[in-house]
């Protein structure tokens, strides 16, 4: 985990736990594209830079975290290179990583705790994508 180059953005109703996971996350690499403060903003404008810099593969991983996680995993699934998974508990994280070889993890800060969050978070970090069957499948999301 700590060897990760990580790509982090939040709406204003994810702003909270963004901020909350600079200060704690354990990575090589953490870049904030945005939101900066908790003033309303609209989602797409910070889940389209996290996706561009993921699927550009300048970073490895990324976060994205507002009040539901919808908006932001819709918006970041616009990107072919993406693969964006909403996670409420662990499991969801390691099956997003092992059988979707999902490359950014988005957190709904309106219904789990930031504890949570950042087990989920260590959890998608930590777990590899088993390939096999699965990558037959994975292949096949592109249209
Ligand atoms: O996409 C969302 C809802 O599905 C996100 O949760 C946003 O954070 C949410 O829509 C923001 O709502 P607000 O009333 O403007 O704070």
């Amino acid at each position: 985990m700590t060897d990760l180059k990580i790509a982090i953005g939040s709406d204003h109703a994810g702003f909270a736990y963004k901020q909350q996971l600079l200060q704690t996350l354990k990575v090589k690499q953490i870049k904030d594209f945005g939101t900066y403060d908790a003033s309303s903003v609209d989602y797409p404008d910070f889940a389209h830079p996290v996706a561009l810099a993921v699927e550009s593969g300048e970073f490895d991983l990324g976060i994205l975290v507002c009040g539901s996680a919808n908006g932001v995993a819709i918006t970041a699934n616009k990107h072919q290179g993406i693969r964006a998974a909403i996670c409420w508990n662990e499991e969801l994280a390691s099956l997003a990583r092992k059988h979707n070889n999902a490359n950014i993890v988005c957190i709904p800060e309106r219904f789990i705790s930031f504890e949570l969050a950042q087990r989920i978070i260590e959890t998608f970090f930590t777990t590899e994508f088993e390939g096999g069957r699965h990558a037959n499948r994975v292949n096949k999301m592109l249209c």
